[in-house]
């Protein structure tokens, strides 16, 4: 990667990070409390179902309870039992009172009771001694059957001995010797006892109803209508596990039994702190009450209900999972796909809002490079720009052509009109070229400026009209600097017309300029002469001193006539040593003075030359010859024959003087 591309590339990826990031932080703002505030309403519900459930398990519990409590008591308060027992007792003494019809008839009685109440394992009757009296149902023969004089030693015999009329003992459930085989599966029990008074008030026995634990525990779950997420918790005081073996999610296998303080420490621990409440331990919420089955509210008609205290109080719960980000999402895949969408929404704006802002960058680089390109381009172009208001002024003008002016913009710009910059003998065709462009043409004038400093600027001038919504707004004019053209031009037609080793002007310029010089003489009706001359004995300066002697001569020459003369009057030179003169407003005999004035001057003019380093001084002589211009003649050409003429006869005549031809 080139360093050029770097830094933008960098940008590029901060912007995206940016456009990933921010969206994301933005959205997680607005939406994240939105499901904080779903999810505490989950927990709330989750308490209200939690305490609910509880309530219900609690009432079914008592229910259940209670029910099997008062079977106890209302059994062990039938009159047939009572008079059953009697018989019994008074047998021993005498002779039973009881035929065996009757306790038959008991017999099948509490069989039938107790076979169609699957609550109930078993019934028995024990009497004072502890041995048993009757047993429902009969057929219950599975699994070790205490034997008969073997209820002596129970709890629940010896507890139940000592109790008064309507007082219970209940055993804690499942201990081993109130295991009952049922089928072939080994159920728990609880066994509750009462002991059976006579109508005289006498003790008569114990009444032993054994509880299936299982019917009873499988009755709670159903009307806590768990399902396989919860999980109802039942412990006695120790910690040890009250419900039926079971297999659960939360809390793993655990048997009826079994230590739920060492399977669940967690759970156990916080039930053990209070007596009540919510807790939340991995991710579950327990809500828990002790249950203590001694109390009122279990014993119903019982008068008071005794059990081994160790166990008590329970406690009864229910575990509900504590619904989760994952969880909530799972139940709620809508949730799950808004929350998707609405991330992905903001995340594809901020990439489309980093890529296209990216673009836009590059694009406004892009043209600010081409604005800077055109600005140089108009600035520096080889040739001045400039726009002016309707009223001519300068509201724009380039460099090059402030350059040439010798200007600063802050001096010209909405500063000066710029017809002050054109000279007055140009203006006119600037106003005319302006006023083109202000009636909506194109415009052009070739014009002089002037700059700062006093000099002229020779230019063309070509504008046009900006207009916007149809209105003229400021014209915009390209100027081109004619100048050094101009100052060719004219060297070029000076070189054509001028000598260049003497710099008077030549046989053309004569010519040309004789043209003008006779008309004007014509329309102002003023004389014109012209003189020709030639140095006399040239050819011999050349000859004795040499080519460039001869030259200094000649230009030597040309200053001493050249000084003799007026600025209108045209000294020429048209041939190797011969020169004219043009005479404008000039008459014959003027002439003939200027003429013999320059052979004077001539003669008494020494010419100083270097010969091998050696300074000599020589002496010349001029003839001459003077001629008129004629008012009807049209070129000069017969007027230098005149005063050729004239020249030749001056030779002719000796040299060094003048001659005046003014013949036809
Ligand atoms: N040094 C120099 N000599 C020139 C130039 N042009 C012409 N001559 C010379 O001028 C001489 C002219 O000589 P002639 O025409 O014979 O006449 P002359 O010697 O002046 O004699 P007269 O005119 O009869 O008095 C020639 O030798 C030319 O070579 C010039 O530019 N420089």
């Amino acid at each position: 990667m080139t360093g050029k591309y770097a830094v933008p590339l960098r940008r590029l990826y901060i912007r995206l990070l940016l456009a990933v990031s921010i969206p994301l932080i933005l959205v997680s703002t607005t939406l994240l409390p939105m499901l904080h505030v779903h999810m505490e309403t989950r927990i709330d519900s989750l308490h209200a179902e939690a305490k609910a459930v509880l309530k219900v398990g609690q009432e079914a519990l008592t229910r259940d309870i209670n029910e099997s409590l008062n079977y106890a008591l209302a059994i062990a308060e039938m009159p047939a039992l009572r008079r059953y027992l009697d018989a019994q007792h008074a047998s021993l003494l005498t002779e039973p009172h009881y035929s065996l019809s009757e306790l038959a008839q008991l017999s099948n009685f509490l069989d039938t009771l107790i076979s169609h109440y699957p609550r109930y394992t078993k019934l028995v009757l024990i009497d004072n001694q502890g041995y048993e009296v009757l047993r429902a149902p009969q057929s219950a023969e599975t699994g070790p059957r205490v034997a008969a004089n073997q209820h002596a030693k129970t709890d629940y015999f010896i507890e139940a001995s000592k109790l008064l009329p309507r007082d219970l003992y209940i055993s804690p459930p499942g201990h081993n010797l109130q295991y009952e085989l049922f089928g072939d599966d080994v159920i728990p029990v609880v066994n509750v006892s009462t002991p059976i008074f006579s109508a005289t008030g006498e003790r008569q026995g114990v009444v032993l109803l054994s509880l299936n634990w299982n019917y009873l525990t499988t009755a709670l779950y159903q009307s806590m209508r768990l399902d396989q997420r919860a999980d109802a918790v039942l412990v006695d005081a120790q910690g040890r596990w009250l419900l039926n073996s079971a297999t659960t999610l939360t809390l793993g296998a655990v048997n009826f039994g079994g230590s739920f303080a060492s399977l669940a420490p967690r759970y156990w621990q916080a039930m053990q702190q209070r007596n009540e409440g919510n807790a939340t331990v991995d991710n579950h919420l327990l809500r828990f009450q002790t249950e203590d089955i001694r109390t009122q509210s279990y014993r119903s008609l019982a008068g008071n209900i005794f059990s081994e205290p160790s166990h008590y109080p329970w406690k009864l719960g229910v575990v509900l999972p504590q619904p989760s980000w994952r969880t909530l999402l799972d139940e709620e895949t809508i949730v799950l796909w808004f929350l998707l969408l609405t991330y992905a929404v903001a995340v594809a704006f901020g990439i489309f809002w980093a890529i296209s802002g990216q673009r836009q960058r590059q694009l406004r680089q892009a043209a600010q490079r081409h604005a800077i390109e055109v600005s140089d381009l108009y600035e520096n172009a080889p040739c001045g720009y400039h726009s002016l208001d309707k009223n001519g002024r300068v509201v724009k003008m380039n460099r090059t052509e402030l350059n040439w002016l010798g200007y600063s913009a802050d001096e010209v710009i909405d500063r000066i009109d710029y017809r002050e910059l054109i000279t007055p003998e140009t203006r006119h065709q600037f106003d005319q070229a302006f006023e083109n462009v202000l009636q909506h043409q194109k415009g052009s004038a070739e014009c002089s400026l002037r700059t700062r400093s006093g000099e002229q600027r020779h230019v063309m001038i070509q504008a046009s009209a900006y207009h916007r919504n149809e209105r003229f707004v400021h014209s915009r004019a390209t100027v081109f600097d004619l100048t050094e053209r101009k100052q060719l031009e004219e060297k070029l037609r000076a070189q054509a017309m001028t000598d260049p080793l003497t710099g008077v002007f030549n046989r053309r310029y004569l010519q040309s300029q004789a043209t003008i010089e006779m008309a004007r003489a014509r329309r102002h009706n003023q004389p014109i002469a012209l003189i020709t001359i030639d140095i006399d004995h040239f050819k011999q300066i050349n000859d004795d001193y040499g080519h460039d002697a001869g030259d200094e001569v000649l230009k030597n020459f040309t200053r001493v006539v050249a000084e003799l003369l007026r600025q209108e009057d045209l000294l020429c030179r048209v041939g190797g040593e011969e020169f004219a003169i043009l005479l404008p407003n000039t008459t014959l005999t003027q002439a003939t003075q200027v003429a013999e004035r320059i052979r004077q001057t001539v003669a008494l003019n020494a010419v100083n030359i270097t010969e091998a380093s050696l300074e000599k001084t020589l002496w010349l002589t001029a003839s001459l010859g003077v001629t008129a211009l004629l008012n009807n003649e049209k070129s000069l050409k017969a007027a230098l024959k005149r005063a050729d003429i004239g020249l030749y006869q001056a030779k002719e005549g000796g040299r060094n003087r003048v001659i005046v031809n003014s013949s036809l």
